[in-house]
């Protein structure tokens, strides 16, 4: 669906954030980019929906340079979710979550159903939807943040660290009810995160990125049972350290699969 042929940014800097990177994403199912800080996942992320431009090379959404498209238009049909929600604190919920059915130029009363659809979709009640979003928990709040993605119905959603701001347990079942979302509509979902714990989990596709590049790109099972080299292996370790047990890390990753699928 996506496809990045031979892509680098350079900031006006001198900073090379991406280097003549070449791979893709799948149509549906949740494609991970994960790595160490500062190795380009964000860049790469905004470079789809052209909040950042690339210095050369081309990016192409079904088959379209997305260069060609004008990038505000893009950007409205392209979900994005990023890290404390980003909400405007002097709009309601509701308000919130209207905001790209509006830009669309969809009447009022057609955003407002949308947004109401999307709301409840994410697990929040129209009581919610009336509040401001400061009288909301952490959590909450970025499930409004994943509604307001969702509203106008886009086929493709980008998520930059979702989760890193809330606990662990909200986080858990954050990731489930994204899970959920993928699965249900049918969306491509690409999600950066610094997490490999929650690449593995959350990811039908991994790509762990260095460097501007990637290091590797396959399944969660590919990765553990395969790492392509040592930095991989490194940094895949800390999930494999939890299947010591098993003897192999063929049977480490089986095991790992079984409890993503089961979970
Ligand atoms: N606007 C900018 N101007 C100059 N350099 C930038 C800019 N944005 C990012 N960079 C640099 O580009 C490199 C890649 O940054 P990017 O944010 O894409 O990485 P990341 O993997 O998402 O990192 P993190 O996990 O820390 O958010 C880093 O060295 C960063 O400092």
């Amino acid at each position: 669906m996506i496809r990045f042929d031979s892509v680098t940014k350079r900031y006006p800097d001198g900073t090379d954030a991406v280097r003549d990177l070449t791979f893709e994403v799948p149509r549906g199912g949740i494609t991970v980019l994960v790595g160490p800080s500062g190795c380009g996942k964000t860049t790469t992320l905004r470079m789809v929906n052209r909040m950042v431009e690339p210095t050369s090379g081309t990016i192409t959404i079904d088959g379209q340079d997305i260069a060609a498209r004008p990038a505000a238009e893009l950007r409205r049909s392209i979900g994005y979710v990023i890290q404390h929600a980003g909400l405007f604190p002097h709009r309601t919920v509701l308000a919130n979550v209207m905001t790209v059915p509006r830009l669309l130029g969809w009447d009022t009363a057609r955003a407002r159903t949308a947004a109401l659809e999307a709301v409840e979709r994410v697990g929040l009640t129209q009581e919610q939807a009336r509040r401001y979003p400061s009288q909301l928990s952490g959590g909450q709040q970025q499930r409004v943040g994943v509604a307001r993605a969702l509203a106008s119905g886009p086929e493709l959603v980008l998520m930059d660290e979702p989760f890193s701001a809330v606990d662990p347990l909200v986080r858990a079942d954050l990731q489930e009810e994204v899970r959920r979302l993928q699965r249900d509509l049918g969306i491509t979902v690409v999600l950066v995160t610094h997490d490999i714990d929650e690449a593995l989990t959350l990811g039908d596709t991994v790509a762990v990125m260095r460097d501007g590049g990637i290091a590797q790109l396959g399944t969660p099972t590919e990765l553990l049972a395969a790492p392509a080299d040592d930095f991989v292996e490194r940094f895949v370790g800390s999930v494999v350290a939890r299947y010591e047990r098993y003897r192999d890390l063929s049977q480490a990753a089986e095991q790992h699969a079984r409890e993503v699928r089961g979970g």
